[in-house]
């Protein structure tokens, strides 16, 4: 491919009509790329899309891995370090979540503020084993993970498109693959979770480590139950379903977020 990609994006569950937004494409197959993991999720294609969006080179994971598929942490983490080998500068990380938050909506969109890296917290991190310097130090700090500036740009945006199911959240990543018990969800809210999925933080962690601007969003695409009283039950088909009902919404949005940042070489800076 000619592409040069200075973003990448990440597509989550459903989402994958993102890498549609890519002008003058060029994809390849996961199974295609030497040492790539394989997608085995539905709603993951498993396609890694070149192409421009909005004036900047930009490249797509159309499909991601998850670590309930049997992958290693360093495993599901291992594209960062490829897109940071080609000279990406901002990952955009995007995903399906429940909500833990009392206000969210099913449908509504959360710019994630900061994230709860459970499983890294509980000895399952991406960069525990020898340090590779030529990527990061051995203790990368994580206070700012998400970058103010993208997460302000992204608001105003959001305010400009008119779009008002938009909050600002923190996302905790769990390893699944079940949903949460009641009681699961009720403890995770009361850590200070907003959403919670089974992704992404562990990426943002190998991202920040090779000095990468994160942005993420979650839509939300179901209410966890944190109370016994309430009925039904969360499934795949549905999460997709919501997905692909507000995927339109995402890719304009993530349109919009790419070509201001062109505007600002600043952004595109180490
Ligand atoms: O995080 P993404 O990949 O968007 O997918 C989310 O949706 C799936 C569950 O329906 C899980 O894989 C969860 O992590
Ligand atoms: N863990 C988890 N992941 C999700 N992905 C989409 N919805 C959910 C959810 O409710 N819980």
């Amino acid at each position: 491919t000619r592409h040069r990609p200075k973003v990448a994006i990440i597509c989550g569950s459903g989402l994958g009509v993102l890498a549609d937004a890519l002008q003058h494409s060029d994809s390849f197959k996961y199974s295609d790329i030497p040492n790539f993991p394989q997608s085995t999720v539905q709603g993951h294609a498993g396609q890694l899309v070149f192409g421009e969006l909005r004036g900047t080179a930009c490249v797509c994971m159309k499909g991601r891995f998850h670590m309930y598929e049997g992958h290693q942490p360093a495993k599901v983490t291992f594209p960062i370090r490829v897109f940071k080998l080609l000279g990406v500068k901002i990952l955009i990380v995007t995903n399906a979540a429940g909500s833990l938050a009392d206000d969210y909506k099913t449908g509504d969109v959360m710019i994630i503020k900061d994230h709860i890296n459970l499983l890294g917290l509980a000895g399952q991190n991406p960069l525990i084993g020898p340090n590779i310097e030529q990527f990061g130090p051995r203790f990368p700090p994580m206070t700012s993970a998400y970058d103010k500036d993208l997460c302000k740009l992204a608001m105003d945006i959001c305010k400009r498109l008119g779009y008002t199911c938009v909050h600002k959240g923190i996302y905790c990543m769990v390893s699944g693959p079940n949903f949460e018990t009641v009681a699961e969800a009720r403890f995770l809210h009361s850590l200070g979770a907003d959403a919670v999925g089974m992704s992404t933080a562990a990426e943002v962690v190998v991202a920040k480590h090779c000095g990468l601007r994160v942005f993420g969003l979650s839509l939300i695409t179901n209410q966890v139950k944190k109370d016994y009283s309430e009925k039904g039950s969360v499934n795949h088909d549905d999460v997709l379903g919501v997905s692909k009902m507000r995927a339109e919404m995402l890719k304009a949005l993530v349109s919009e977020m790419i070509a201001e940042v062109c505007g600002c070489a600043c952004l595109l800076l180490d």
